[in-house]
């Protein structure tokens, strides 16, 4: 089956590799040429474990073509995939351009039948906004169906979560689409993968409240953790133990900086922005988000008072940029929002990423880059840990105090334990753990 994926940005590019992957015979579309001409050569623009030798294997055997020509691909294809962004827009409404866009040249290049599945995330009642606006440019009428098929893959771990989904969502009014998307899928039924088959508002329905509850679950751990930092007891035992109680899971529950990257914090705000249109307040989601925002400004509060209140002239090294690790998107990435605030308050930056740097220097002004961890730590006088990359997991903890100006870590992803850190004659702090190992810092 011939497919056409329009966006070759997270989703995009790893559906259109893993579909080709599948045995489809996929095109991805994009409206950036130079992009486009990477991709055929197989140069990616994003870092995304096992992606490249997806695309060189789809390349190789010519399932997987990358084109600017959206007529042709659209022309030969059955399905189309719409993949291209929603950022926020104002008051957390979703920027529906992209999408618009694409609907209209889809409807504009149409000449026989094709199923229209929308993966990027979308709010509810788009799947009929697109109808409307094919139906509104079609130079001739032409049949078409539009399903709405939300994608649940993370970043980092994309390749696994597409090729091993927890389940497949589809949502559609029309049996032939469903069955025509059923199949697209059907490697899936061999490793027995559920398939929610519902309705298009439903199954947009289903993304926002999916990402919705686990943005929740890392506000109400963040939550904890601040309240355990007050109160003397160890969020790790809280969450563990809460955790073993399957009907709450222990995935999700580790306290942080907050959640970044360029969904959870957007469709958060993008569900509560649509509910109240509809006339629905949404206080949970608000309160998520709140707490959210609110969880970058604590991390900054933890860093200064490490060093006795005041950063302003202070070195400070910061290990990880991207908004998680097994990735170089820095979207909403937490390390940013904290080494400004830290710069405002006068504080000069180191700043050390595996993949993230040149993302990071697009944004972030008067860095001190460094090209690994230890030169990072060097002179600075102290060390914050942003983001939790494997290699952070296993630093040389002796060698990262001979090179601080004095040994001080905030360890804001609770990478260390606090007693071998007190050991080592650390002054370190975490999010949430116990006081009598942050006595340590003391
Ligand atoms: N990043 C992620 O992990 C996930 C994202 N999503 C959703 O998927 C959607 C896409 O997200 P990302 O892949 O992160 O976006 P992205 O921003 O990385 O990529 C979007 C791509 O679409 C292209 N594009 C824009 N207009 C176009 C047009 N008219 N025709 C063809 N291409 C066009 C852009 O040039 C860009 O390459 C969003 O709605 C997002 O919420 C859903 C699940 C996971
Ligand atoms: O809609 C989307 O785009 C995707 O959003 C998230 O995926 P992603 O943002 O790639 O990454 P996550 O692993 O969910 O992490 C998001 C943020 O939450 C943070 N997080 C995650 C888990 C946790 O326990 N604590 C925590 O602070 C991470 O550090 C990161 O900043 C969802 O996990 C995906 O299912 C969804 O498809």
């Amino acid at each position: 089956m011939h497919i056409c994926v329009m966006g070759t940005g997270y989703v995009g590019l790893v559906s259109g590799a893993c579909f080709a992957e599948f045995g489809m015979q996929v095109t991805c579309c994009d409206i950036i040429p130079e992009k486009i001409e990477n991709l055929k050569e197989g140069i990616l623009p994003i870092h995304e474990p096992g992606l490249q030798e997806l695309v060189d294997k789809g390349l190789r055997e010519g399932r997987l073509n990358f084109t600017t020509d959206q007529a042709k691909a659209i022309e030969q294809a059955l399905t189309i995939f719409i993949a291209v962004g929603t950022p926020a827009g104002e008051d957390g409404a979703t920027d529906m351009r992209y999408v618009d866009d694409v609907a209209d040249t889809i409807g504009q290049y149409m000449h026989d039948y094709k199923v229209i599945a929308t993966k990027s995330t979308v709010p509810v009642g788009t799947a009929k906004r697109i109808r409307a606006r094919i139906e509104a440019v079609q130079p001739e009428p032409v049949e078409f169906s539009v399903v709405s098929n939300p994608e649940f893959l993370r970043e980092g771990a994309a390749i696994e979560d597409f090729m091993r989904p927890n389940r497949v969502v589809i949502g559609g009014e029309d049996q032939h689409a469903l069955a025509i998307m059923k199949e697209l899928y059907s490697p899936l039924y061999l490793i027995e993968t559920p398939f929610v088959i519902t309705d298009t508002t439903t199954a947009e329905m289903i993304k926002y409240a999916a990402n919705t509850f686990l943005a929740m679950k890392i506000s109400f751990i963040n939550e904890m953790a601040n309240l355990c930092d007050v109160v003397d007891a160890d969020v790790h035992d809280v969450a563990r133990a809460i955790g073993l109680d399957q009907r709450i899971g222990r995935k999700f529950l580790h306290p942080g900086p907050g959640y970044g990257g360029s969904c959870f914090p957007k469709d958060v705000q993008s569900l509560a922005h649509f509910a109240q249109e509809a006339g629905v307040k949404l206080q949970l989601a608000t309160a998520a988000h709140e707490v959210n925002q609110q969880q970058r400004g604590r991390m900054v509060e933890k860093i200064t008072a490490m060093l006795d209140g005041n950063v302003a002239g202070k070195t400070i090294g910061v290990l990880g940029l991207s908004f998680k690790p097994n990735t170089d998107d820095i979207r909403e990435a937490p390390a940013l929002d904290i080494i400004a605030e830290l710069q405002q308050q006068g504080a000069h930056i180191k700043a050390y990423d595996p993949v993230a740097i040149p993302a990071a220097q697009q944004v972030l002004r008067d860095v001190e880059y460094c090209k690994d961890s230890y030169s990072t730590c060097s002179g600075s006088d102290a060390l914050v840990l942003a983001t939790e990359w494997n290699q952070f997991r296993a630093l040389d903890l002796k060698r990262v105090q001979a090179l601080l100006n004095q040994p001080v870590m905030i360890d804001l992803r609770n990478v260390y334990e606090p007693e071998t850190m007190k050991r080592l004659g650390f002054r370190y702090t975490a999010v949430g753990r116990r006081s009598r190992q942050r006595d340590s810092a003391n």
